[in-house]
C-alpha cells in the first residue's frame, strides 16, 4: 500500500478489526429466550446463521433474526408475529448486547500492527461502523482500540448507515479530507458500496462477515487477509 496516496482512513469495526461474532450470538440467544412464545422455545441461532445477517445494524440484525426463527418453526402467520414481537425484541437484544458487549469478542490478528503502520505514517484514523454508537465506544475502549481514533461514527449517528455513502461522506466531512484520498477498510459489500459511491478507494479483509458471500466478488480495490499486510504493501 502506498501511503502517500491518502491523508485518512476510516476502518470498520465488526469483521475488520473485532470479531464480535460470540457477542452477536450471545446476546441474541439470550433475547430470544425472552421474547419467543413459549411454543416456540429452545430455538437458537449458531453462529454461521448469524454471520450472513450481521452488518446492516441493529435494526437489520433483529429482523433477519425474528423471521429466520418464525419461518423454521413453520408458523403459517409469520409476518404478523414478527411485527408483534419486533419492539419487544429489539429492547430485549439491546440490553442483552449492553451486559456483555466485548466478552465474547477479541482482536483479529495483525489489528494492533496495522492500525499502529496507518498512524506511524501520519494518517489520520476515524472508525465508521454500522454498530450502535454507544456500543462501539465501549467496545473499542475495552479492546484498547480507541485511543487510535480521532472519531467514532456509528449506526445511529447518521441518517442512513452504510451501504448507503452518507456515513463516508460525513466522516470526510469530518475529517476535511477529499473521499479520493480516504481509504475505506472493511470486511463487507456494505463498505465497498458505500465506498465507491461515496468516491473513496475501498481495501477489504478476506476474514470477515460478508453476509454469508465469499468476498473476494465484491468490486474493491484491494483484500488482505490481515491488516498488518497493509504495512508490507507500502
Ligand atoms: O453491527 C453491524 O451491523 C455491523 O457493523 P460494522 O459496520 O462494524 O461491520
Ligand atoms: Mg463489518
Amino acid at each position: 500500500m502506498n501511503h502517500g496516496r491518502y491523508d485518512a482512513a476510516i476502518v470498520d469495526l465488526d469483521g475488520t478489526m473485532v470479531d464480535t461474532m460470540g457477542d452477536f450470538v450471545v446476546a441474541l440467544n439470550l433475547m430470544l429466550a425472552e421474547v419467543l412464545p413459549r411454543d416456540m422455545a429452545g430455538a437458537a441461532l449458531d453462529s454461521l446463521t448469524v454471520s450472513r445477517m450481521v452488518g446492516k445494524g441493529s435494526e437489520h440484525l433483529v429482523k433477519s433474526v425474528l423471521n429466520h426463527v418464525f419461518a423454521q418453526s413453520g408458523r403459517a402467520c409469520a409476518a404478523i408475529d414478527l411485527v408483534a414481537h419486533y419492539d419487544r425484541a429489539q429492547a430485549s437484544y439491546q440490553q442483552h448486547y449492553a451486559a456483555i458487549n466485548g466478552q465474547h469478542a477479541s482482536l483479529y490478528p495483525g489489528v494492533l500492527e496495522g492500525l499502529r503502520s496507518l498512524q506511524s505514517t501520519g494518517l489520520r484514523l476515524v472508525c465508521l461502523t454500522n454498530k450502535p454508537l454507544a456500543f462501539a465506544r465501549s467496545l473499542l475502549k475495552l479492546k484498547g482500540l480507541d485511543g487510535f481514533f480521532c472519531e467514532v461514527f456509528g449506526g445511529d449517528s447518521f441518517e442512513r448507515k452504510k451501504p448507503d455513502p452518507l456515513p463516508l461522506r460525513k466522516a470526510c466531512e469530518f475529517l476535511g479530507t477529499l473521499p479520493a484520498r480516504t481509504l475505506m477498510i472493511g470486511d463487507s459489500s456494505n463498505d465497498a458500496l458505500a465506498a465507491r459511491a461515496a468516491g473513496c478507494p475501498v481495501l477489504l479483509v478476506t476474514y470477515g462477515y460478508n453476509h454469508g458471500e465469499p468476498v473476494r466478488a465484491v468490486d474493491a480495490d484491494g483484500f488482505v487477509d490481515s491488516l498488518a499486510e497493509l504495512f508490507d504493501r507500502r
